[in-house]
């Protein structure tokens, strides 16, 4: 996907302006930015929810899926359906297996408002993966997860992506989800958005541990970059 020259403002504001950047096929990018520079709303163009108010984009992908900050869930419809929903065709055996993967066994029967909000968020994730798609956009979508479920969440993000091999674009404000997954890790500017940095990470995602060389170096660099942002504050690293 190539987004070319897009603009975006909401009254006064302009959040996209003249914003240029590339999706390559088959790879995760992640997106880092300050709190409110326009990761959402870039998100939201990518997948023609919203209507840029100029610029062109270039897609190659028919079928794009969102897992957006908030669940979505529909809330009269059990765990199972909720995922069954997206892909009827999908056997069950597949379903379970994507339940089992998220942390949900044993929860298939119940309704959204039997979970918790991180369990949620998980269901939402099996309904992103069961939905096949060639491109699957996530916005912060481990943000109501604890460390330890985060890091297994990336660790079976990356296990999916490895047989599917689709292209994710992944918005996170944790700078260790984006060295863990990242083909590519993509720094924004804020007031307006536009891209800073793109740093691209070698290691087969697979073989990748937080105390690696490779990723200790782009880490530095990617406190060096977001230290220059407003809002530096936001950005974590464990
Ligand atoms: N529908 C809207 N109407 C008016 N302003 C909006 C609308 N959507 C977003 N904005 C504004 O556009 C800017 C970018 O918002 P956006 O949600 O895209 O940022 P973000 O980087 O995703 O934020 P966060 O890091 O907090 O999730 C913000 O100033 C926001 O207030």
């Amino acid at each position: 996907m190539f987004l070319d020259g897009i603009y975006k403002s909401y009254d006064e504001i302009n959040v996209l302006h003249n914003f240029n950047m590339e999706i390559k096929d088959n790879e995760i990018t992640c997106i880092l930015g300050p709190s409110g520079c326009g990761k959402s709303t870039l998100l939201n163009v990518m997948a023609g929810i919203i209507n840029p108010d100029k610029g062109s984009i270039k897609n190659n992908h028919k079928k794009i899926g969102y897992v957006f900050q908030e669940d979505r869930l529909l809330p009269w419809k059990t765990v199972f359906e909720n995922i069954k929903i997206v892909n009827k065709i999908a056997s069950d055996n597949k379903i379970q297996n994507l339940i089992d993967i998220v942390g949900l066994s044993n929860f298939e029967n119940k309704y959204p408002n039997q979970l918790s909000g991180g369990m949620r968020q998980r269901c939402s994730i099996a309904r992103a993966f069961n939905y096949e798609c060639q491109m699957l956009l996530m916005d912060e979508p481990f943000k109501s997860l604890d460390y330890d479920l985060r890091i297994n969440m990336v660790k079976s993000l990356i296990d999916i992506w490895h047989k599917w091999k689709n292209s994710i674009v992944f918005v996170t404000h944790e700078i260790d989800e984006a060295l863990l997954l990242g083909n590519r890790v993509v720094v924004l500017t804020k007031n307006p958005c536009t891209v800073e940095t793109v740093i691209k990470i070698n290691t087969p995602q697979n073989l990748r541990s937080l105390d690696d060389r490779e990723l200790f170096e782009v880490r530095s660099k990617l406190i060096k970059t977001l230290s220059k942002q407003q809002d530096k504050g936001t950005y974590k690293s464990a």
